[in-house]
């Protein structure tokens, strides 16, 4: 089984607290990973993963101090202390996942992704060998250059998309920290596909919290841009990361 996973920053931060880490969260994480590759090799099988995790209260608070007026300033200081805030985060999450026997290695955008316009430059060729190797990647959402000086977020909501569609997993999932996409009457609609699009569009929103991306929009349109497959879910509720892992697509909303 080949899995590409993003946990959603909000379920491992509080992220109305800079540099806030649920611990509790972090640590049922790892945990429901490891049974999840225990669960596989009882039947003689291999979880093979990518884990992708979003800017949560490291990376969107820092970001936000240099985006003025829709724009980058100030990028001679705010490149590293982007960068730096998500790489704290992220050794946070991987030390987590050595201590469950997770083989986490860490994997850091801004040193060698850069969009080219709405191109974007990512190769994926040492992630592939990893994944061969059963290691385990662990990519976040990051500040990466793009073209005429300029900056991006990179976000986890463009990573998963876009790993997916490149490598094909069995299995593409988003933890959040909501049951799916809601409608407008805060029932989790099961099914995206071509015939509903345009409606839940409407119920879409950008998130209320202290973002620079854009919330439950940027996950759905990413996923249906790309044509690619997704499971959105709650990453809060205990055993959903486990059941998304053992391919329960029962838990949330599937995107087609
Ligand atoms: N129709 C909708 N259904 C569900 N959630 C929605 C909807 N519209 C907007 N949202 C918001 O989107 C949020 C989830 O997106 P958000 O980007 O905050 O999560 P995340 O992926 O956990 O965080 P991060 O971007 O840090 O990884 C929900 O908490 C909710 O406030
Ligand atoms: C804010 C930064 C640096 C990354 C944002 O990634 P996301 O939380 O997955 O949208």
């Amino acid at each position: 089984m080949f899995a590409i996973l993003k946990i959603g920053g909000s379920v491992l931060c509080n992220k109305n607290i800079p540099y806030s880490i649920k611990w509790d969260n972090l640590e049922r994480m790892a945990m429901e990973i490891r049974e999840a590759m225990d669960y596989y090799l009882k039947r003689e099988e291999k979880l093979k993963l990518i884990l992708i995790h979003g800017g949560g209260s490291f990376g969107h608070p820092v970001a936000k101090r240099y985006i003025k007026n829709g724009r980058f300033e100030n990028m001679d200081s705010g490149f590293w202390e982007i960068q730096k805030a998500m790489r704290r985060f992220n050794t946070l999450v991987i030390d987590t996942l050595h201590e469950y026997g997770v083989p986490g290695v860490s994997i850091q955008p801004s040193s060698f992704v850069a969009f080219r316009g709405k191109e974007v430059h990512f190769d994926t060729y040492v992630i592939e060998g990893m994944v061969e190797r059963e290691l385990v990647p662990v990519i976040h959402g990051d500040i990466v250059i793009s073209n005429k000086k300029d900056y991006k977020i990179f976000s986890g909501d463009h990573i998963l998309p876009y790993l997916s569609k490149k490598l094909k997993p069995d299995i593409s999932l988003h933890a959040s920290d909501v049951d799916g996409v809601l409608d407008l009457e805060g029932r989790v609609i099961k099914c995206i596909n071509s015939e509903n699009i345009r409606k839940v569009v409407k119920c879409l929103k950008t998130s209320e919290k202290e973002d620079v991306t854009g919330g439950m929009y940027l996950k759905v349109m990413e996923a249906y841009r790309m044509g690619v497959k997704v499971l959105i879910f709650n990453g809060n509720k205990r055993g959903n990361i486990y059941r998304g892992l053992i391919g329960d697509y029962s838990i949330g909303t599937k995107i087609n």
